[in-house]
């Protein structure tokens, strides 16, 4: 659905679990920063709102979105985590190489989250104009750092309880 139909910054709170326990990794693309940076406040303040604590947002920012899961994976295994969020936004110009990195991060996000078991979030917009960017990180349509947060915090909870599981029959994390 549309996010002109669909609030990127709207969801049924009582769906989102306590994110207290939860500790989370925040990679960050330095491209298009005024934007970037926009999705980072929305991220940052949503998970805040669900209880998580600042000692456990571990943040990181790269140069670009290409390099999100690069730096995701090795903040992952530099800090415990339940939940990595990669923000970024790639605008499109006059060649295909914007779907290159889209196409790149999509797969290689989706990647780890099924060969780590670990969530890989994709806070990523793929506008075709700065003013769609807009619109996604705080605009009208809300904001695609808030939408990342709360996937990270149900999907975190998730991956939480399946190493608490493992522990308690035995199994090493
Ligand atoms: N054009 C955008 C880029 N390009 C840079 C790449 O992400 C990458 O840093 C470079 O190709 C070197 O590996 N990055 C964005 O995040 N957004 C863009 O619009
Ligand atoms: C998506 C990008 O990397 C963008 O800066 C490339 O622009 P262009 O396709 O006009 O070279």
């Amino acid at each position: 659905m549309a996010s002109a139909r669909s609030n990127l910054s709207t969801y049924d709170e009582s769906n989102v679990p306590d994110a207290s326990p939860l500790r989370f990794g925040i990679v960050v693309a330095d491209w298009n920063r005024d934007i970037t940076h926009k999705l980072y406040e929305g991220c940052f303040d949503a998970l805040l709102k669900h209880g998580a604590t600042e000692v456990n947002i571990h943040t990181v920012q790269v140069p670009g979105t290409f390099e999100l899961p690069a730096a995701a994976r090795i903040l992952a295994g530099r800090e415990k985590l339940d939940a990595v969020i990669c923000l970024g936004c790639v605008i499109k110009g006059e060649t295909k190489h914007d779907e290159y990195i889209n196409n790149a991060v999509s797969q290689g996000l989706v990647n780890l989250s099924i060969a780590t078991g670990k969530p890989y979030i994709f806070g990523v917009l793929t506008p075709n104009t700065h003013e769609q960017a807009v619109d996604r990180a705080g605009g009208k349509y809300g904001n695609k750092g808030v939408e990342a947060a709360v996937t990270a915090i149900r999907m975190g909870e998730l991956y939480r309880s399946s190493q608490t599981a493992k522990k308690s029959i035995g199994f090493g994390a």
